[in-house]
């Protein structure tokens, strides 16, 4: 059984006629995309944002009407991957490099809905290494001083040269603190001069699709109603 399948066609029930629609980045909304796709032929009408490069490459292939942040100030629903979730839904995102355009498209929209596989849900964040996005200027000393409040940063590489991201930035795989709070890391990372964003996504999921024991698609909902827009 597909698990990333399953969460990610579920998700697709959430977009209804006349939304406008982020539309994440990874091989879990991969499935997402397809199935809105499948939906655009039967006669959905939809705009979508993506959130990086590929995914509007494959909202083409899927024949998705798009739109940008030039036609619309806001967004009706997001839906995203993850690549590891909290019991409070505080998420690490960005394994695929496309956290900062992610993390736009998640803040403008009405409702953020995160696909993730049970293997993305862990009782406290950090087996995922967090992903930084930094601007290359500097990023010598960006790194040192995101040594200095206790996480251990490592370049992405591609090739053996600096992943660049989307938005032309380096990303560094960041081990954090055990005893991290999610939230205060997420904004003291974003204060460091030449971060441009990191992969914290605290307090801002509504809804995670995610599977039980017995790969039934369950729903985990936000309980706090204090997200930061
Ligand atoms: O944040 C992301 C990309 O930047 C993805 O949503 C995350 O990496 C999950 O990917 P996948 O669905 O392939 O496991």
């Amino acid at each position: 059984m597909n698990e990333k399948k399953l969460v990610g066609e579920k998700a697709a029930e959430f977009v209804k006629d006349g939304m406008i629609v982020g539309l994440g980045t990874g091989s879990t909304v991969y499935y997402t995309l397809e199935k809105i796709g499948q939906m655009v032929k039967e006669g959905l009408q939809i705009k979508g944002i993506p959130t990086s490069m590929a995914t509007e490459k494959l909202a083409h292939e899927f024949g998705i009407p798009l739109t940008s942040f030039k036609e619309v100030t806001y967004l009706d629903v997001a839906i995203d991957g993850a690549d590891e979730v909290d019991p409070d839904l505080n998420l690490i995102k960005g394994g695929g490099g496309a956290l900062l355009r992610e993390k736009i498209i998640a803040a403008a929209a009405n409702t953020f809905i995160v696909v993730a596989d049970s293997s993305k849900l862990s009782a406290k964040l950090g087996s995922f290494r967090l992903p930084v996005e930094v601007i290359p200027f500097g990023y010598e000393r960006t790194a040192m001083q995101i040594s200095s409040i206790g996480c251990v940063p490592e370049m992405r590489l591609s090739n053996g040269n600096p992943y660049i991201t989307d938005n032309h930035n380096y990303i560094f795989d960041c081990e954090i603190p055990e005893n991290s709070q999610p939230h205060k890391l997420e904004t003291v990372l974003n204060m460091i001069p030449g971060v441009v964003e990191n992969g914290l996504f605290t307090k801002m999921a509504d809804v995670i699709i995610t599977l039980d024991a017995n790969k039934k698609t369950v729903l985990m909902k936000e309980k706090n109603k204090n997200r930061i827009r």
